[in-house]
């Protein structure tokens, strides 16, 4: 039987978690939460305790709320450290971002676990401080196979995003893309862009992109464009995915410190993130299918406030499980 290890974190974590947690129920999937992020700093000096990891190890899927407290900023010891950590343990290098919506259908292909998030940081003896963006030739082929993988399996095209004509990290990425497109995707359409103008393109022209494959840190800002563009954050998934192991899967937004506690967070995201977990994590494609379209009913049904709507994060959730138990199939 699948067990799911569920990080709850901070802000609106918990609040979008219990939501994702009475899914699971219904769904009759087993899972267990732990402490992680913020709180686990706050109760243990730790944002990923042992135990955390242990059990993230061990299970079929790992879903992850946000994490995040504004208490904790600028402090050594960081909430957001325990999520590189985690991505890194777990080994779920390849981070895939949906965003659509209007005509839009787009999947970005983040590298997540390399790049400028990963490389030698520090302090140097004259002051100067440094974070510095290292790529091997192996990291970036296995991201650059996932994305040609993906552009194939959907029929598409893939656009390479870098900054070639500035970085030297990029020289080595498009020189590994382009030659495995010629040796093992010629059928794949390949194309090239500069991440300051496919940025632009994003916002201008978001139904000529399909699969988008870039670098860590230029993945995360492209993905709350895309998001942005696709009705904002409250809706934007993701899923992590390494080649053995289980995955990580969470929204792209965090733990919105603003409207925290106050049980109007939108909870689809975290809901959608369950579907690919379901379908990518758990091998339940018509469970994942189902539910991708209750969140769909459940966003015409309950809309949250941030898209316009009053109903609150329990609200949807209810409108959810409604929509799921009139699906047939399950
Ligand atoms: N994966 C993660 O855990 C993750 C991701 C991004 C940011 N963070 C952390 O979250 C904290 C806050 O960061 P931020 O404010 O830059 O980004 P954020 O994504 O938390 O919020 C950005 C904006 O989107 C809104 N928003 C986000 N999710 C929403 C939802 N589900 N429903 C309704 N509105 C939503 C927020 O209210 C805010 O206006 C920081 O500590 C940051 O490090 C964590
Ligand atoms: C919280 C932070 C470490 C994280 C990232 O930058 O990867 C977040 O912004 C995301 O998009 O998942
Ligand atoms: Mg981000």
């Amino acid at each position: 039987m699948s067990h799911v290890a569920v990080l709850p974190g901070d802000g609106i974590g918990p609040e979008v978690a219990a939501q994702a947690i009475r899914v699971l129920d219904a769904l009759g999937i087993a899972h267990s939460e732990h402490a992680f992020g913020g709180n686990a700093i706050l109760s243990q000096g730790t944002p990923l305790p042992d135990d955390t990891l242990a059990a993230c190890r061990a299970a079929d899927a790992v879903l992850l709320a946000a994490v995040g407290l504004p208490e904790l900023e600028g402090r050594p010891v960081r909430p957001e450290q325990g999520l590189l950590g985690l991505r890194k343990e777990l080994g779920v290098y390849a981070n895939l971002r949906p965003a659509r919506g209007d005509g839009v259908d787009m999947m970005i292909v983040r590298e997540l676990v390399g790049g400028l998030y990963f490389g030698a940081k520090g302090v140097r003896e004259d002051g100067t401080w440094f974070d510095t963006c290292e790529y091997s030739r192996p990291e970036v082929e296995r991201i650059a196979r996932r994305g040609f993988e993906i552009a194939r399996a959907r029929g598409g095209r893939l656009t390479s995003v870098d900054k070639v004509n500035v970085m030297h990290t990029s020289r080595l990425w498009r020189d590994v893309v382009t030659a495995l497109g010629e040796d093992d995707y010629p059928d794949v359409p390949l194309d090239h862009a500069l991440v300051d103008s496919f940025a632009m393109t994003i916002v201008q022209a978001p139904q000529t992109i399909d699969v988008v494959l870039t670098e860590n840190t230029f993945g995360d800002i492209l993905s709350d464009v895309a998001a942005a563009v696709t009705g904002g954050l409250g809706l934007a998934a993701s899923a992590s995915l390494g080649d053995a192991g289980p995955g990580l899967f969470e929204p792209v937004h965090g733990s919105a410190p603003q409207i925290a506690g106050r049980g109007i967070a939108n909870p689809a995201a975290m809901l959608r993130s369950v579907a690919l977990l379901l379908a990518y994590g758990l091998g339940r494609p018509t469970e994942a299918a189902a539910l991708e379209r209750a969140v769909a009913d459940a966003l015409e049904a309950a809309p949250t406030p941030d898209i316009g709507g009053t109903a609150t994060t329990a609200a949807f959730g209810d409108a959810v499980l409604r929509a799921l138990d009139a699906t047939p199939t399950l």
